[in-house]
């Protein structure tokens, strides 16, 4: 039987899903009861509102909201066939206009199953995040929020802080922001209303993670004269930046890092993608590592294959590139 993918939104978001192709046609709460499976990903306070309206179902639900605790429960009081879920992928935009088909590729996606989740249903949501070309990992959803709290939440405090003090200076002080100010506040443009009910529904572990913090930054403030206690901190904090998990290749396809030390000028990054998309090559991942304001280096995520490949076409064109 053809697989249908039906959306449920406020009409202008559906025109433009069905537009894009992200969904073949709209539909109503009722209708999707008897779906196969259900995927909500509303704002979390909805997402609460959507499983009260959708019970009772024998449809099996998963959600990707970035608190998992209170939905869980939710779903397990009203007896639901449910799995949460959280993809650790993203950005700081919203609105359907910004999907992609690859936002999860290569991405760690949270399953938090508990003692009454469906092994059965687990299975089968497992198998959709795989096809989605994610990772699933399980965890219980408690240590979910704690994790989320200080990897994802705090940032998020962070950048709204450190640019709350910066525009506190001068009016005209952020105009003078540099590279790294500008990689430590990006989150600090997020979606204002999808971030006051993330914090808010995780307000206790968030407390936590700012005592920690605070703890973090007054230890720092006591020791800034002290050389070698600061050389130690810092060599600590580059040993733990080191360990980061970044975006997860599949290790079904070998990847390599390769780094491309750039000048930074108007269009380069446009040369290294286009030179590396017109020869059929996919750039799994890409970041930049600042050295200063005139040279950068590219570092591209790539299937080992492609890396060597990409690597003789870069050196062709007189770029530099080299396995990390
Ligand atoms: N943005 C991210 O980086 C990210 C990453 C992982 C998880 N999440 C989670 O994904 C969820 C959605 O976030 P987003 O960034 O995609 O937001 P978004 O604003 O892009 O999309 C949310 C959509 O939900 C719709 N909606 C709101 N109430 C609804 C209802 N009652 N019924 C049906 N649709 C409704 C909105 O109209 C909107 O189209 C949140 O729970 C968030 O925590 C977001
Ligand atoms: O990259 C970003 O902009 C994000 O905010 C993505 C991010 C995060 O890493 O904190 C944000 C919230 C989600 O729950 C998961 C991922």
């Amino acid at each position: 039987m053809a697989r249908e993918i039906l959306g449920v939104d406020r009409p202008e978001v559906l025109e433009e899903a069905v537009r894009l192709g992200a969904i073949d046609r709209p539909s109503t709460l009722k209708e999707v009861r008897e779906a196969d499976l259900v995927v909500l990903a509303a704002p979390i306070s909805r997402i609460r509102e959507l499983l009260r309206k959708l019970s009772p179902t024998r449809a099996l639900i998963t959600d990707v909201a970035s608190t998992k605790t209170g939905i869980v429960r939710e779903a397990e009081q009203r007896g639901l066939r449910f799995v949460g879920g959280h993809p650790m992928a993203g950005s700081q935009l919203s609105g359907v206009t910004n999907a992609r088909p690859d936002l999860f590729r290569g991405a760690r996606y949270f399953l938090t199953p508990t003692e009454h989740t469906d092994p059965e249903a687990y299975r089968e949501v497992s198998h959709f995040v795989q096809r989605l070309g994610a990772i699933p990992t399980a965890v219980a959803p408690e240590k979910h929020d704690l994790l989320m709290a200080t990897l994802s939440h705090l940032p998020h405090l962070m950048a709204a802080a450190l640019l709350k003090v910066a525009s506190d200076i001068s009016p005209e002080a952020l105009s003078f922001a540099g590279p790294a100010f500008r990689d430590l506040t990006r989150v600090g443009s997020s979606n204002p209303s999808l971030w006051a009910d993330i914090l808010a529904e995780n307000a206790p572990a968030l407390g936590e993670a700012l005592g920690a913090f605070a703890g973090a930054m007054a230890q720092l403030g006591s020791e800034i004269q002290d050389r070698k206690s600061m050389e130690r901190r810092f060599q600590e904090a580059r040993e733990a930046y080191e360990a980061l998990g970044g975006i997860l290749v599949d290790k079904r396809g070998e990847s390599t890092e390769l780094a491309v030390p750039v000048e930074n000028r108007p269009g380069v990054l446009a040369e290294v993608t286009t030179l590396l998309g017109s020869n059929s090559i996919n750039i799994l991942d890409l970041y930049v590592r600042h050295s200063n304001t005139e040279r950068a280096a590219l570092v591209l995520t790539l299937n080992s294959e492609d890396a060597r490949k990409a690597q003789s076409l870069l050196h062709a064109a007189g770029f530099g590139a080299e396995p990390l």
